[in-house]
């Protein structure tokens, strides 16, 4: 027995499933999760000394690589002095104030704990705001956990299979209207329907919770179009995009203005942290300048604060974004020359800094349906066949990867190298 299998077998008398999010329980490929000890640059290493080149980056926020030695420095200045005050500080304006310069489209910005928080305050928010109860989100899209999110849900939920949670009420989930992903015409026909009710559309402009699919070209246009002709407002869900697709995130990679903007893990450089924020006509709804309440303890948390603030500084960095997209592409088409030379059907997606491969004879996939369509039974086995080569790939064929500024064209060069012969397995 591994000391991982040891480890998951103790924490499963514990923990739920042994995990503390369902993901991490490697239900979407079998097998046993790694525990991990220590992650440094571009690689894991788990309990039983094996190291990994790491995709997963903490689900997105690693795009420094694992314990970037200034941020390290950053969060151990900031324990200096003290771990919570709940009151206000310094750090939490510089913070805002860089967010709103990296992406101009937020006038004001509150921080929140989690990317979960951040997209449920944001739709209470545009519920306020809108004086509508509808929301419209589309099937394979994960906003984090909160109620009205969880319908048709992507990441973890669409693994587990289940998309929509019991717990739940049938009353509550009404009121979120999904439709697919990269169709237009299914939001149009669907405002039609529901003319003055719905409040606001939330996207991930890149969906990354049901693998890695671009939008198409015009979609996220139109979706900012269809918002403006029925004063709905465009929600962009960048908890996992932001500052990772470009520096100024989807927005700005697609040249598209959402009225609201939600962030996660990145802005906590690998601390729990979210905000969202936008115009502020309409952030100015929140209290206590506004009736929609939304408040929380450990908001902009000073060690979480010091964190995101230095990682954000060396994102800034020029061309950085530039170099993160190259890697993603060079890993994309490695993997797809390694695939059609072992005659493996693959095709793959990537935007800035996320990638994904589907095991398909389809020339691109671009839909909810395409991906769940495609052969899971190979993700699992080449999963583990890469595991093996000392390759740590997101654990669900349903999630997006991600490159670092760590990872070299060694790694890379390691990692296509391992996949031609896990192909040769298939
Ligand atoms: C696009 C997106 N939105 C929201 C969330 C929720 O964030 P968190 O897990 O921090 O609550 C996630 C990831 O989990 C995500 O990928
Ligand atoms: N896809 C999720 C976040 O982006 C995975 C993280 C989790 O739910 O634990």
């Amino acid at each position: 027995m591994t000391i991982s299998q040891d480890l998951f077998t103790r924490a499963q008398a514990s923990i739920p499933g042994g995990v503390n999010s369902p993901v991490r329980a490697f239900n979407g490929v079998g097998g046993t999760p790694l525990f991990i000890t220590k992650a440094q640059g571009p690689y894991t290493f788990d309990a039983d000394g094996n190291k990994y080149i790491d995709y997963v980056g903490s689900w997105g926020p690693m795009i420094l690589g694992h314990n970037h030695p200034q941020i390290k420095q950053a969060v151990l200045a900031a324990v200096e002095n003290g771990l919570s005050y709940g009151a206000p500080t310094e750090t939490e304006i510089l913070m805002a104030e860089k967010v709103k310069e990296l992406m101009p489209s937020i006038e004001k910005v509150r921080m929140v704990s989690s990317g979960t928080e951040a997209t449920m305050s944001a739709i209470r928010l545009a519920r306020g705001y809108t004086g509508r109860d509808k929301i419209l989100k589309f099937e394979g899209c994960y906003h984090g956990h909160a109620d009205s999110l969880l319908v048709k849900a992507g990441s973890g939920a669409l693994t587990m299979g289940v998309p929509n949670s019991p717990g739940i009420p049938a009353d509550f989930a009404k009121h979120t209207l999904t439709v697919s992903f990269n169709n237009l015409d299914e939001v149009k026909a669907i405002f039609e329907q529901y003319k003055n009710e719905i409040a606001c559309i939330i996207v991930e402009p890149v969906a990354g919770n049901m693998n890695c699919i671009p939008p198409n070209a015009g979609f996220l246009e139109g979706l900012r179009s269809v918002c403006d002709e029925h004063d709905a407002v465009l929600i962009f869900d960048e908890v996992m995009t932001g500052f990772r697709v470009a520096l100024g995130g989807a927005q700005q990679y697609y040249n598209i203005t959402p009225d609201l903007t939600c962030l996660g893990k990145v802005i906590g450089g690998g601390m729990p942290v979210g905000a969202f924020g936008g115009k502020q006509e309409i952030m100015d709804y929140i209290a206590p300048v506004g009736p929609v309440y939304q408040a929380g303890t450990l908001s902009g948390n000073p060690i979480a604060m010091a964190a995101g603030l230095k990682a954000l500084e060396l994102l800034s960095e020029p061309e950085l974004h530039l170099q993160l997209e190259a890697k993603s592409q060079a890993l994309c088409a490695g993997l797809q020359q390694a695939a059609d030379e072992a005659g493996i059907a693959l095709t793959t997606n990537y935007a800035g800094g996320m990638f994904g491969f589907f095991f398909t004879n389809a020339d691109s996939v671009n839909s909810f349906q395409q991906a769940t369509e495609c052969d899971l039974e190979r993700f699992k086995q080449f999963f583990h066949l890469m595991l093996e080569e000392g390759v740590y790939l997101a654990p669900s064929a349903f999630e997006a990867g991600f490159v670092s500024t760590m990872h070299t064209q060694q790694d890379i060069d390691h990692t296509i190298a391992a996949a031609k012969r896990a192909f040769a397995k298939l």
